[in-house]
């Protein structure tokens, strides 16, 4: 489903050009996790930032198929990228990133909402708020709905910023360092909800983590280092 083939992205850093990414190849389908760990500037969100198509490797092809149609990423324009971000990819950062004037129940809709896929025509208000609904309990944040982010726990947050990612049923979720900001028992109970719904979504997950822990519950776990990844 996402297909990373032979990618190469360097930057000019003081005149000098640094190599990041090096003929990296990689694929993973939809429902599948996959994890990447590597040292602080080994070029982790580099790669996502390729895959969610806010930059271009110098050469290489990223697509992506799904029921509904090919998307070459390399060769979208300005346009097409925005409208890939809204309707196929689910982002989710280490600082959740919420919108704090509004209720749980707002953010989580809102991808919906701006959700190129015109979904009004096809799902029911109701059905959308049944999928909202779903989505906050099978993350335990249900009774938070009304609450403004900030009146939650950074866990609770983080478990808002997961349903918001899945909410417009991307085929492809990408989390930066999503437990980044959580203690250890936050981080056990966010990733592992995390890795649970995109599965139960059929959402491929990639996650970028520098917990060996978290990585352990994905299903492909790759190690970034020299510009190339290794499997571990
Ligand atoms: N736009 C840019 N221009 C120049 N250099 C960049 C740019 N973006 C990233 N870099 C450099 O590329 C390298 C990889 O950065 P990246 O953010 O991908 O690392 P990372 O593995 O995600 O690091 P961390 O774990 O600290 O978040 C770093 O040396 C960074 O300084």
């Amino acid at each position: 489903m996402i297909n990373i083939e032979n990618i190469s992205k360097s930057y000019t850093d003081a005149g000098e050009k640094r190599l990041i990414l090096d003929k990296l190849s990689l694929s993973f389908e939809r429902g599948e996790s996959l994890s990447i760990q590597g040292a602080s500037g080994s070029g982790k969100s580099t790669l996502l930032h390729l895959l969610a198509a806010l930059d271009k490797p110098d050469s290489g092809k990223i697509t992506l198929s799904t029921s509904s149609g090919f998307e070459d990423l390399v060769s979208f324009t300005e346009a097409q990228a925005d409208e890939y971000r809204k309707r196929q990819v689910g982002l989710i950062f280490q600082k959740f990133n919420l919108i704090d004037c509004i209720s749980v129940w707002e953010n989580v809709k809102l991808p919906i909402q701006i959700s190129a896929l015109n979904r009004a025509s096809q799902n029911s208000p109701d059905n959308t708020d049944l999928l909202i609904k779903e989505l906050l309990i099978s993350l335990d944040v249900y009774k938070h709905r009304d609450k403004l982010p900030h009146q939650l726990s950074g866990g609770e947050q983080q478990r808002v910023a997961i349903a918001r990612g899945l909410a417009h049923k991307p085929p492809l979720l990408l989390a930066d360092e999503p437990t980044g900001n959580l203690d250890s028992k936050n981080s056990d109970i966010v990733s592992q909800l995390l890795v649970e719904t995109c599965k139960a979504q059929n959402t491929a997950l990639l996650m970028v983590t520098h917990s060996e822990k978290v990585a352990q519950l994905t299903e492909q776990q790759w190690y970034l280092e020299n510009a190339v990844l290794r499997s571990i």
